[in-house]
């Protein structure tokens, strides 16, 4: 059954460009601890995020950008979401560069040993031809690095490979990524794992985040809109594709992190939209996200849309810690 929202959601406009001034630019970035710390040289499972994020930023890190730390303090905080041993498959929406694929890569990496399937080759991930018919597409494996979860990074923007993730060039918003980005899940969901299976034609993924930002276009109506449609976008892609526990024999559903910036819905698409399929809402904003900026991240756990919950009494009881 597709998700109704209760929006009629517009289109944004790209064509206009921001004027930012690139010494105050250069400036903030010079004396961001964050961007200094991104570039210092070891991996994430060496240190904990605490001392990250401490005054003294004394842990070294190599991030391709600032936002990978804006992850690992939303999972650190929130019980560690990403290490949890049913997140086999997930979905970066607006990945580029790679920071949040990088940081899910190494901490599955990690924590897991190599039992799982290895990327395969290009050709085995194009069903659908895409790229060759359109050029607007473009998909790419790194190095087989043996993984225990599958991840997928979509973005309109090239990405260098990451070990054991699939890049996917497209825009997210057009109409035929989803067929693609389905053919690459397809692959490796739970399905495949022959568990039981409430819709068993749709593969399903367990962790969605979206860090997608459009295009800024100086116009605060026009950019507040184009934000707001890729919110819901990915909250409809979320209600396709997220497991709920159920479909897989467990307790938790899914995880949506959806970035979102101010609008006048906002509270409204939370309350009637997000509320009504999650088990928890959880509006966050890392320190890591610059305090002038209006974007903000809605962490939305235990996948559960309403129609299903009222069969489903056993997951009243459960709480996340
Ligand atoms: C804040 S950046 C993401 C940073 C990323 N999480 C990281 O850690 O490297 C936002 C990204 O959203 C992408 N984006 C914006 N609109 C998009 C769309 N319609 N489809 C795909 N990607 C989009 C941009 O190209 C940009 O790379």
């Amino acid at each position: 059954m597709p998700l109704k929202l209760p929006f009629t959601p517009s289109i944004p406009s790209f064509s206009a460009k921001t004027k930012k001034s690139s010494t105050e630019w250069l400036r903030r970035q010079s004396q961001d601890p964050f961007v200094k710390q991104r570039s210092l040289g070891a991996d994430i499972t060496s240190t904990k995020t605490s001392s990250i994020l401490g005054p003294s930023i004394s842990s070294p890190l190599t991030f391709r950008s600032r936002s990978a730390f804006k992850l690992i303090e939303i999972h650190e905080k929130y019980d560690e979401f990403l290490l949890k041993p049913d997140v086999r498959v997930v979905v970066d929406l607006g990945a580029a560069p790679g920071g949040w694929s990088q940081v899910v890569s190494q901490l599955k990496s990690k924590k897991y040993k190599s039992t799982s399937l290895p990327p395969k080759p290009l050709d085995a991930y194009d069903p659908l031809n895409i790229d060759a018919e359109l050029g607007l597409f473009s998909l790419s494996a790194s190095s087989p690095t043996p993984l225990k979860v599958k991840i997928i990074a979509v973005d309109r923007l090239s990405m260098d490979p990451i070990p054991g993730v699939y890049t996917l060039k497209a825009d997210f918003l057009h109409p035929q990524t989803e067929d693609m980005i389905r053919a690459l899940i397809d692959d490796f969901s739970h399905n495949s794992q022959k568990l039981t299976l409430a819709t068993p034609d749709t593969p399903k993924v367990d962790v969605i985040l979206s860090d997608i930002a459009p295009n800024i276009t100086g116009v605060p109506t026009v950019d507040s809109e184009a934000n707001f449609q890729v919110a819901q976008a990915a909250l409809q892609f979320a209600y396709k594709y997220l497991r709920t526990g159920d479909e897989i024999g467990r307790v938790r559903g899914g995880v949506l992190l959806l970035k979102h910036f101010a609008h006048p819905q906002m509270d409204q698409f939370r309350r009637e939209v997000l509320e009504r399929y999650f088990r928890d809402v959880i509006y966050t904003k890392p320190r890591a996200s610059r305090q002038e900026s209006k974007e903000g991240y809605f962490l939305c756990r235990g996948f559960w849309p309403k129609e299903y919950r009222s069969t489903q009494t056993a997951v009243e009881s459960f709480i996340y810690p």
